[in-house]
């Protein structure tokens, strides 16, 4: 007994002052760790949204965008979250009703309405930007495309969003942007990755926009967009080729055949078996054709399908000028273009049309690529439509020409050869959101792509949690190894003093 009793005078681990030491020392660590857990837990995620309508001129398509509310100066990354495609056609086509563009959009915008939260409508952005189907009636008729901008503004100023004003964007802005978006979206602006060119197939207009390291801008002024995006300089080249979109790209190539307004025309770029009576006026009535349209003509033709793709590509051949260039070198039309340099992304039309030819692999080489098509132009009309009974006569009609037309455009406008065409992408959507100007556009007018890379913080979320934690370990063993002399011999023979 008196053993025992010496035993716990020397090794009092259990006397009130250690316990109550040890008990604070835990709690203290416990506590350190949760508070370092909580207090930098990323909190429920809030967002902010920006919408822009993209009033193209075959259609008008709404977007949403949204971002981490809690970043800040906005560096979060910016997501599509919805997209609406406007009923009817673009709003270039109501100029002699313009109320009914205006009106046309609602729909899309009630949607955006029910999509961002009422308590973020308010500080919204809302932008509208018009593309090259307005750039042609502003051309034709500014006064119906000031009335269209109007009805459009007042349709839009209903909405409970920030209405940022309606524009049309010079084809500059409209490669520029799209150019990007393509690389903002693959990571390539903040990384400082090689960038990715960027191929915009519309129905009015056409945009190419790249970098390359012969053009400093200085052959060619008005094809040079400078940035400086994360800390980075980009001297950009960009060209828009208004009427090359493919809709009015179709009308020179029939404006071709009928310039001396036959009755009937035999065109390679339709069907056999395709035939359709036409009007003049109709085919005629564009700033991109009209002052071709011939003199003395009957009102309608008669336009008939005979599906031959080289021959096609012949009449194709000739919307472009390739003559002349004052420069070191040219794309067509004496436009200066460099040397083609990188992978490029190639969207819109471009997309749609390459993809109902299932031909948007570029691994197939070229060679097989005009194979397939001779062969798809080849085939009867009455045979197309039975293979494909869903898709709209319209654009079903046009597939052989389209097809011909990015094959020409590519090659011969802007000179892909069988070497450089696979460094070409057909792309729909990056990574969820659909490459086009507007994503570019929005990020522009937010600032949301800083000059200057932002400084990032000393140490991420989980680095920060996992050392307070490795301390706090630390801490607890050498407390339980300071307490060593306090600690209860287990030895068979207790020491007996
Ligand atoms: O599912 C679709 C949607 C659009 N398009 C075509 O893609 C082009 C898109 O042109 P947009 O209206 O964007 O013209 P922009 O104003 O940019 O020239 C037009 O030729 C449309 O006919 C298509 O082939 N398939």
């Amino acid at each position: 007994m008196s053993a025992q009793r010496d035993m716990k005078e020397k090794n009092p681990w259990h006397t009130p002052v250690t316990i109550i030491f040890s008990v604070i020392g835990v709690i203290a660590i416990v506590a350190l760790v949760t508070v370092a857990v909580l207090q930098n837990r990323p909190l429920p995620q809030k967002y902010k949204y920006g919408i822009v309508l993209d009033a193209g001129s075959s259609h008008t398509a709404l977007y949403i965008y949204e971002w981490p509310a809690e970043k800040d100066n906005n560096t979060g990354r910016v997501e599509q979250t919805l997209s609406c495609k406007v009923d009817g056609p673009g709003i270039s086509s109501y100029a002699s009703a313009p109320w009914k563009a205006g009106k046309s959009l609602t729909k899309c915008l009630e949607q955006a309405r029910q999509k961002v939260p009422v308590k973020r409508h308010s500080e919204t952005p809302l932008y509208l930007g018009a593309t090259a189907g307005m750039r042609l009636l502003n051309l034709e008729d500014s006064s119906a495309s000031t009335k269209v901008f109007q009805a459009v503004e007042e349709a839009l100023q209903k909405f409970p969003f920030s209405f940022q004003g309606a524009r049309i964007l010079s084809g500059q802005e409209e490669g520029a942007f799209g150019w990007v978006t393509v690389n903002y979206l693959d990571d390539r602006l903040e990384q400082n990755l090689q960038t990715r060119g960027a191929l915009d197939l519309g129905g009015a207009s056409t945009q190419i926009s790249f970098v390359s390291d012969n053009f400093d801008g200085s052959d060619s002024p008005d094809n040079a967009v400078a940035f400086r995006l994360y800390g980075n300089d980009y001297n950009l080249y960009t060209h828009s080729f208004l009427c090359y979109g493919k809709d009015q790209a179709l009308r020179k190539t029939l404006a071709q055949q009928t310039k001396s307004g036959p009755g009937t025309i035999l065109d390679p770029c339709f069907h056999p078996g395709y035939t359709e009576t036409k009007n003049y006026s109709v085919l005629y009535d564009s700033p991109c054709v009209s002052d071709r349209k011939p003199q003395g003509a009957p009102a309608t033709f008669n336009h008939t399908g005979k599906g031959n793709f080289s021959r096609c590509q012949e009449v194709v051949k000739r919307i472009f000028n390739f003559t002349e260039c004052k420069y070191s070198q040219c794309s067509f039309n004496e436009v200066f273009q460099p040397r083609l340099q990188g992978p490029f992304g190639a969207f819109s039309a471009y997309y749609f049309v390459m993809n109902f030819l299932n031909l948007t692999d570029t691994s197939i080489p070229l060679e097989v690529v005009t194979e397939r098509l001779s062969r798809y132009c080849a085939t009867p009309w009455n045979q197309v439509k039975e293979q494909h009974p869903g898709v709209k006569l319209k654009y079903l009609a046009e597939y052989c020409f389209s097809g011909t037309y990015i094959v020409t455009l590519l090659t011969k406008g802007y000179n892909f050869t069988s070497e450089n065409y696979p460094n070409i992408k057909f792309i729909k959507k990056i990574k969820g959101s659909d490459a086009g100007w507007t994503l570019g556009y929005m990020l522009n007018l937010t600032n949301m792509i800083p000059a200057e890379a932002p400084d990032s913080p000393p140490l991420p979320y989980a680095g920060y949690v996992s050392i307070v934690t490795v301390i706090a370990l630390l801490l607890f063993v050498l407390f339980i190894f300071s307490l060593r002399p306090l600690w209860p011999r287990c030895s068979k023979h207790p020491q007996i003093i």
